[in-house]
């Protein structure tokens, strides 16, 4: 049988890993997504909208380092542009290929459907590479391969998404087979010289300092190469403070004796913000500081920073190009000098552990008692997906026993991003225990995705946390808007089983009711168990209504006069 280029995107997919690709069929793909599924190496897994098939896809590039969304034209395309964002600001490698307009229209000026209604087609590709690391459009067969393998490799080292749009006439035409994948996958490594001599001048501008902290950010993961190992040594190396920003939580192990908490200034955890302040040197591996994760700017270190990024180091006085994360975290932690003062400083003042109050069985549940009941059921199996909403300081306060992962995005921050995102990292790792924590706004956006979950046997398990709106946003400005419509979230899972699922909903409203339905989700392993916990819409977090503070303050801020 004829080798078509949709038998050579498959091939690809493969080989770099791509297990399972996630679909929403449309008459521009079709044929593409035969080729696909034809491949023993591929399943197609398909979702209930395009949102959430970017979503799902961004999900599955955590746990499997690289994912693909397969949409049609236009009207897939547009909505699977949000899930493309949020791989972009979550540094994930997510191929978005869409179906295309056949190759014959635009030269005879066609009218088509799943277009703007007029015969220039190319918006789609100019608009996919902004939020693209490369961006291709395959006009003819031949060139398929040159511009398959440059967006793939442009992902993968990039580590961003990419975009490769098929004609629905080309997919099955005719193409050569591929050549060896490391064409494609091979790695960049570090310039020789430059990593001598970012490690040397590093360990000698730490040697010159007297209290060093390692402030870690979500981009360690990201960089792969075995950049999480190499900091561990680093740190040992070290014997300094390590502290972790909230994108972070999980990078570096809570229970190594260096960890310090979670940094976010005044919503801080484990007094995490004192050392960071005392430091006269903060070595920052992959940070990313934005609005949200300094607190309004409130928390943005106010000493100068020394930053090691996935491909370059920066630091008072030197910057190094082509120094690849992993190697020189390796590299500097045979340089550098032991200096454990920040440690001995964090000894004497962190927090001593508080004692936890553990609600009567009968007590209407609040927040403090669902995070004592999650923080139980959290073991090293357990991957925690956090919804942005209160979910985000609810999660950032547990601790994380070794093994347990933890999954936040705090970037993009789109709401109803873990439902999606936490079923397609499960079909990656079947092997664990995924619980996802999720506010009742953020569940409203794409709860569609649990009938997925449902139809793949997925035993996640949702604590959906209904304090009747959207809470975070009340605590930065509250409006009439943040009201939303009550669901009976238990029922809806049940509607989502059809006449074959296995998705159980429970709610609870004391303490005791949140422990049974804890118990039967443990128990349910053929599939869903959503837990609808209410409680009192202000019961929030007083990280929340902090941070909020200062988020709406710095959104506040008046706009500059010319001149000024
Ligand atoms: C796609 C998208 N649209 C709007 C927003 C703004 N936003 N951020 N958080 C929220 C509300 C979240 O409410 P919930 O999930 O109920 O969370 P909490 O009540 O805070 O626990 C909104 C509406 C957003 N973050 N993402
Ligand atoms: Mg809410």
């Amino acid at each position: 049988t004829k080798y078509t280029v949709g038998d050579y995107l498959a091939e690809r997919l493969a080989q770099i890993g791509i297990r399972h690709h996630f679909v929403v069929p449309g008459d521009y793909n079709l044929v593409l997504l035969d080729k696909l599924q034809a491949n023993p190496n591929l399943t197609e897994v398909g979702c209930a909208n395009e949102l959430n098939c970017s979503l799902a896809a961004e999900g599955y590039a955590r746990a499997n380092g690289v994912s693909a969304c397969v949409v049609t034209f236009s009207v897939g395309a547009l909505s699977a542009f949000n899930g493309t964002g949020s791989a972009y600001a979550e540094n994930l490698p997510l191929i978005l290929i869409s179906g295309s307009p056949n190759t014959n229209d635009a030269s005879q000026f066609h009218l088509l459907h799943h277009t703007l209604g007029t015969t220039d087609y190319s918006y789609q590709l100019e608009m996919a590479k902004k939020i693209t690391c490369c961006a291709v459009a395959i006009a003819r067969a031949h060139e398929a391969p040159r511009l398959i393998d440059r967006a793939i490799r442009h992902a993968l080292l990039a580590r961003k998404p990419c975009y490769i749009e098929i004609p629905t006439n080309l997919s099955g035409a005719e193409c050569v087979r591929p050549g060896p994948i490391s064409a494609v996958t091979d790695p960049v490594t570090s310039d020789k010289a430059a990593l001598e001599a970012a490690a040397n001048c590093a360990a000698e501008y730490l040697s010159g300092k007297l209290k060093p902290v390692i402030l870690v950010g979500p981009k360690l993961r990201r960089a792969g190469e075995g950049a999480e190992e190499a900091l561990i040594k680093l740190a040992e190396a070290m014997g300094c403070a390590v502290a972790v920003q909230p994108a972070a939580k999980g990078m570096f192990p809570e229970d190594h004796k260096q960890f310090v908490g979670i940094f976010w200034g005044t919503v801080s955890t484990d007094a995490a913000d004192s050392i960071v302040h005392w430091a006269d040197a903060l070595l920052c591996v992959g940070t990313v500081f934005t609005d949200y994760s300094t607190v309004g700017w409130t928390a943005m270190p106010d000493i100068p920073l020394m930053a090691a990024e996935m491909d370059h180091v920066t630091f008072p006085g030197a910057h190094f190009s082509r120094v690849r994360l992993g190697e020189f975290l390796s590299h500097l932690a045979t340089e550098v000098k032991f200096n454990n003062s920040t440690m001995i400083e964090y000894n004497r003042l962190k927090p001593d552990p508080v004692l936890v109050h553990t609600a009567a069985p009968g007590d209407e549940l609040t927040r403090k008692e669902i995070s004592r009941q999650i923080q139980a059921h959290i073991d090293s199996k357990t991957t925690l997906f956090v919804e942005t909403g209160d979910s985000w300081f609810n999660g950032v306060q547990f601790k994380l026993p070794p093994g347990a992962l933890f999954e936040i995005e705090m970037a993009w921050g789109h709401i109803g991003w873990s439902i999606p995102a936490a079923f397609g990292y499960a079909l990656r790792h079947p092997d664990r225990k995924i619980v996802v924590m999720v506010g009742d706004g953020s569940f409203q956006v794409t709860a569609q995705e649990v009938s997925q979950m449902v139809r793949f046997n997925l035993p996640i398990t949702i604590i959906l946390i209904n304090n009747r709106g959207y809470t975070i946003e009340v605590e930065i400005h509250d409006g009439s808007y943040n009201k939303i419509k009550n669901w009976n979230y238990a029922l809806l899972v049940h509607a989502f089983n059809g006449e074959d699922g296995n998705a159980k909903g429970l709610s609870a409203r004391t303490a005791g009711e949140l422990q049974d339905a804890i118990k039967v989700a443990e128990e349910n392993t053929k599939g869903p168990t959503l837990i609808e916990c209410s409680i009192d819409q202000d019961d929030c977090s007083r990280e929340l209504i902090t941070w909020g503070h200062f988020v709406a303050a710095a959104n506040a801020r008046p706009p500059r006069l010319p001149g000024v």
